[in-house]
């Protein structure tokens, strides 16, 4: 099988570097195009034996499967530049470019992969939605390479802006708390930022393994550490007071901005 990544960001390189290092793919079989050059050759420079297309139309042209990893903006300009054939499969890993987009302007099989920067680690979630015409053989192979880089999750329509924003954005918004956390250790408490970096990151992994081998669900782990009279429900109750509506408006931020990604996207 070979397969085709078309923009090589911050999402094509991780998807390339996860997939070649984990073993779902063989650098022979991996053929990459971006705008600025450069950025794939930074790739080749890692994995000698990828080939490097001179442009969306080749890369269309020579592979099964191809991933379209620009901004979602920028599809319509891809789209305009290759025509993949009913046996080939297009993939977006975008969440306001759905697979119902992609059926209505191509005559390709479809799906929609929302990845996450965790795969980077082979650890996380992948969100699948799959089109009409995808064949199990396709279905297969997607499942397939994204195991080895994730746990992939099918999911409906509906609900694909609040998983993608606890999936992908996730990680982002974390450490934006956890940023926050560091300062506030600093100013309350006294502690340089680089000693309180390195106990909230070892915090973190340690946390994520107890999830990890499901030792404690979240709650359990707050019961846990929450000792009756003790500090930490001092803190949570501070936190109580203060979250206020913040997640919800987080949510209504990520939704506002998907509808009006969804009404300017014109394919
Ligand atoms: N970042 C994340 O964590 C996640 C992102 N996504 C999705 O992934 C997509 C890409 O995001 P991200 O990688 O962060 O964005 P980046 O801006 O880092 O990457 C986009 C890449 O696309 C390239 N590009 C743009 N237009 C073309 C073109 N016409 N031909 C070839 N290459 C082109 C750009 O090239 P150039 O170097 O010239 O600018 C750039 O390298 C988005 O749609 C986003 O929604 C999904 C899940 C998580
Ligand atoms: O910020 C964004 O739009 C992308 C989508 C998911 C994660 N990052």
């Amino acid at each position: 099988m070979r397969y085709g990544i078309i923009g090589t960001g911050n999402m094509g390189s991780m998807l390339a570097n996860a997939f070649i290092s984990s073993g779902a793919v063989d650098a022979n079989d991996l053929t990459i195009y971006n705008r600025t050059r450069k950025k794939a050759e930074w790739i080749k420079n890692q994995f000698k034996e990828i080939t490097i297309a001179d442009s969306v139309e080749e890369v269309a042209r020579d592979n099964e499967v191809i991933f379209i990893c620009v901004k979602p903006h920028d599809y319509k300009d891809i789209l305009s530049q290759c025509s993949p054939s009913a046996t080939q499969c297009l993939v977006s890993i975008t969440s306001p470019v759905s697979v119902d987009d992609l059926e209505r302007i191509t005559s390709c099989q479809v799906a929609r992969v929302v990845p996450s920067i965790t795969n980077r680690a082979f650890s996380g979630v992948s969100l699948f939605t799959y089109g009409e015409r995808i064949s199990n053989f396709y279905k297969e192979e997607l499942l397939s390479i994204f195991s080895h880089i994730s746990t992939p999750i099918e999911i409906d329509e509906e609900s694909i802006r609040s998983a993608s924003d606890i999936v992908s954005c996730g990680p982002a918004f974390i450490s934006f708390l956890l940023e926050n956390m560091i300062n506030a250790a600093q100013e309350v408490g006294g502690m340089s930022k680089d000693k309180a970096t390195q106990l909230t990151e070892e915090m973190m992994i340690g946390l994520g393994t107890l999830l990890e081998k499901r030792t404690y669900t979240l709650p359990e782990l707050m019961e846990k550490v929450t000792v009756k009279g003790g500090v930490t429900g001092e803190g949570i109750k501070a936190l109580e007071e203060n979250v206020g509506d913040l997640f919800l408006e987080m949510f209504q931020a990520t939704h506002n901005k998907h509808k009006e990604d969804k009404r300017t996207i014109h394919f």
